[in-house]
């Protein structure tokens, strides 16, 4: 891949700069519950801020779909970046139009502005050419900072290149230094680790990986159509039929490459998907008709922390049970355990993992914790990724 600028190679004293964020934080009753995003982006928007830019921030929240939904208005996250940047910070309604421009127009070096959701426009999306030059419109640079949105080409994140001068931002950046490092020279062992719940998610990264790791898990509920395809019975486990051919293409490359292939040797089973379920532990040879597979086994933890804890490089993606319920959570806390103990280099791909890690306490061990899901998953399948293809090249 091409080296991107970023934000050290250009020049940004006195100007506007429009600075794609991804503050996509979870919310309930209008607060937020995680600010990890707003966290990781401070990096980028106190060195601009410092190199006295003018600061304008846009990101989406939630799925919108081109309408103004109430809820969905960044105005609780710009009174969170206020508190951790210890400045004011314009919280404007729109993302585009008069006000806007007036606005942006009037800012001092230094000054910080957050735009209205941009998904309120249904452009966004669309990665609509006159939305993008209307953004453009606003700033003299572009800076992505979003890898959490790196993944769709809409009109903030791509669109709006087309226009302006467009450089990375530092976390996204660090992201694709970090993913981008271990994936091409990858120190060895190198693990990886896939788990959630379906196969169909999973294929393209599987796939790549194989080409790239020394051992393979599987984990979570994509691992019961790997048992079937080993030919067990697996009751009322998740089976996706129509991938069993795959799972077993997939075990017989990891052969042909020589890499290890690990696949849950015991199983937690259960008589139904309920915390309250009556639950025993069985090998996965005798997982019984009627019961389901909700989580490994304790001989399959101790493996795979074993493996884990051998490797030099362990990338995680995807739980390997249904850990948001307590009963069901003692392999991925395994697994989360492992990957804080180890002295291999630990990279959490987003998304369920990284709540697991919260919820286990062990972030703070974690070597890399990455802020996008489907982002850092698209880029383990080494798909390009528009927001990142889109900026300008060193
Ligand atoms: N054995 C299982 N059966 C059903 N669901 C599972 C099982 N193991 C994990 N899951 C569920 O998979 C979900 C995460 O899957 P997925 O979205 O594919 O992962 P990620 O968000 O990490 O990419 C979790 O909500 C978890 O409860
Ligand atoms: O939260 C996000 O994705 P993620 O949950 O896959 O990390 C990003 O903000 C992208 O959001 P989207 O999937 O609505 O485009």
């Amino acid at each position: 891949m091409n080296e991107k600028k970023s934000i050290n190679d250009v020049e940004v004293a006195g100007k506007r700069v429009f600075v794609r964020v991804d503050f996509n934080v979870p919310m309930e009753d209008g607060k937020i519950t995680d600010d990890t995003r707003i966290r990781a982006a401070l990096p980028t928007i106190k060195q601009l801020v410092d190199s006295g830019a003018k600061v304008i921030l846009a990101s989406h929240l939630g799925r919108p779909k081109g309408e103004v939904v109430e809820d969905m208005r960044l105005t609780a996250v710009g009174v969170r970046l206020a508190e951790l940047l210890g400045k004011p910070v314009t919280k404007l309604d729109e993302s585009i139009g008069d006000t806007v421009k007036h606005t942006v127009n009037a800012m001092a070096d230094g000054d910080v502005v957050l735009l209205e959701n941009v998904r309120f426009h249904k452009g966004e999306e669309k990665n609509d050419a006159q939305l993008a030059q209307q953004f453009a419109e606003l700033a003299e640079l572009y800076v992505n900072d979003a890898f959490g949105a790196a993944h769709r080409a809409h009109a903030s994140t791509a669109g709006i290149a087309n226009y302006l001068p467009a450089v990375s931002g530092l976390l996204l950046q660090k992201e694709l230094d970090v993913l981008g490092k271990a994936l091409s020279t990858p120190e060895r062992p190198f693990t990886a680790i896939i788990g959630g719940s379906k196969v169909k998610d999973k294929i393209g990264v599987i796939n790549h990986l194989l080409e790239k790791c020394d051992n393979l898990i599987i984990g979570g509920g994509l691992a019961y159509t790997f048992a079937k395809a080993k030919g067990f019975e697996i009751g009322n486990s998740l089976l996706e039929e129509d991938k069993i051919e795959l799972a077993k293409e997939f075990m017989q490359k990891a052969k042909d490459k020589g890499v290890n292939f690990y696949t849950p040797i015991d199983t937690v089973v259960a008589d139904k998907f309920s915390k309250d379920a009556t639950i025993k532990v069985v090998d996965v040879d005798a997982i019984p008709a009627d019961w389901m597979g909700l989580d490994i086994g304790p001989k399959t933890t101790e493996l795979y922390a074993k493996v884990i804890k051998e490797s030099k490089l362990i990338i995680w993606n995807g739980p390997m049970g249904v850990f948001e319920m307590d009963v069901f959570a003692n392999g991925t806390k395994g697994v989360a355990q492992a990957m804080a103990d180890t002295e291999g280099y630990t990279v959490i791909g987003g998304g369920d993992s990284a709540a697991a890690v919260e919820k286990f306490n062990v972030a703070s061990k974690m070597d890399h914790i990455s802020t996008g899901g489907g982002a850092s998953l698209e880029f383990m399948e080494g798909k390009d990724l528009p927001g990142v293809t889109a900026l300008n090249d060193k």
